[in-house]
């Protein structure tokens, strides 16, 4: 009866809703349900609605997937921390060296003084929390039709993953549905649309960077991605009842160019070195950079994209802006021919990127992904050097 009492008049949902609740505390959930229920609704909802007090089995993840399972489970030291590189501190080639360490051996760094007006930046972490403690009404609004496959989306995350997520294409224009952005809390769209700009400038200096450290032309990864895919996913992760089963996001490497990601101060992204998972400490007005895949395969392998992974907590909402820089769908994508030789040679084939996302999406990340997510979409890179088709997918 309870369960009646907190759904909505004419709620497409009332039946998932009660189902929810009559089962609530049993052992299976009914699956299709609750999937249905987490991708429209987000878990914020779940929790609060139905005063989750233990975790639904839904979301408890196989053992090998938590948080605490040997031999990767030790957390390093905390002096152990990936790179920060202050962008003005640091000129020439002093900051080349940086970024070209940073990405080679970690593929994870922050940087400070990176050019972002910190009122812009505080702004916008202050109204993406908001939008989340918003009631879910407000939140539905930001979905289009395509819902998951849409230009802008709100819902839970995938992977039955701890979190919630507000996406949104942010170029190229003919994939912007900005008549979707949110409108509360007041400023909020505004506060989007020119982060967002901002974000694609630092990407370009980041990229420019990145070639010149790899002795290649400054432009020559800009280049590369042709006219570039950029989305903007806002994450939020609820205090979880017992973060020991469950995840934020699962591991993985991200498939894209570059990922540049605004965290605020509760922490919970962890990236894996040398067999270990290491927390990345938020340090004020940082932003944290990211290698991706594509990054991964210009630059020939020399530099890493590095599996990252996000614990829950159960004090308190974590919230990260991620910002994702890729190519064009249609961009081919192999290593820079400045970069390989007779003594290094290409150590993986061209391919067309919107092969190399379905790859991803279906073998990394779908319910049969037998390893990890772990770069999955480059090995799969590696192993068939005969992508020829271009598909039309929206990731
Ligand atoms: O929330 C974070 O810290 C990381 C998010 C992330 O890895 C992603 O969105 O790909
Ligand atoms: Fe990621």
């Amino acid at each position: 009866m309870a369960a009646m009492t907190m759904t909505r008049p004419n709620d497409p949902f009332t039946s998932d809703i009660a189902r929810f609740h009559e089962v609530k505390g049993a052992k299976d959930e009914p699956f299709a349900e609750l999937t249905r229920y987490h991708e429209v609704r987000g878990v914020r909802e779940m929790v609060e609605s139905f005063r989750v007090r233990e975790v639904p089995s839904y979301y408890v993840k196989p053992v090998n997937e938590r948080r605490f399972t040997p031999p990767s489970a030790a957390v390093l030291s905390m002096e152990q921390q990936i790179p920060c590189i202050d962008l003005e501190a640091l000129s020439g080639q002093e900051l080349l060296s940086a970024i070209a360490n940073a990405c080679r051996d970690w593929g994870f760094f922050q940087v400070l003084n990176h050019g972002l007006p910190s009122q812009l930046v505080q702004n916008m972490a202050k109204q993406s929390s908001e939008f989340f403690a918003q009631p879910l009404e407000e939140k539905m609004k930001c979905s289009t039709p395509a819902r998951v496959s849409g230009p802008v989306h709100f819902g839970g995350g995938g992977n039955r993953d701890w979190r919630d997520v507000l996406k949104l294409n942010c170029a190229p224009a003919s994939i912007v549905a900005k008549e979707y952005w949110p409108q509360r809390p007041a400023g909020f769209r505004d506060t989007m649309e020119e982060y967002s700009s901002q974000q694609q400038a630092l990407a370009i200096r980041l990229l420019k960077l990145i070639s010149e450290s790899l002795g290649l032309e400054s432009n020559y990864l800009v280049a590369a991605c042709g006219e570039p895919k950029v989305v903007m996913a806002i994450n939020h992760y609820p205090p979880c009842p017992d973060p020991s089963l469950t995840m934020g996001i699962k591991a993985h490497s991200d498939p894209n160019t570059i990922t540049m990601l605004l965290q605020d101060d509760v922490g919970g992204l962890q990236v894996f070195k040398e067999d270990r998972w290491i927390d990345v400490r938020p340090l004020p007005n940082a932003l944290v950079i990211n290698v991706g895949d594509q990054l991964q395969i210009l630059s020939n392998g020399k530099y890493s994209s590095c599996l990252h992974r996000v614990v829950n907590n159960n004090r308190q909402a974590r919230t990260s802006i991620a910002t994702f820089f890729s190519p064009a769908h249609a961009c081919i994508i192999g290593p820079a021919p400045g970069l390989v030789d007779e003594v290094n040679p290409a150590i993986y084939p061209n391919i067309v990127y919107a092969d190399y996302i379905k790859a991803f999406y279906t073998q990394a990340l779908g319910p049969n992904n037998k390893n990890g997510g772990y770069l999955a979409g480059i090995e799969l890179h590696r192993r068939y050097n005969c992508y020829t088709s271009s598909s039309s997918i929206s990731s």
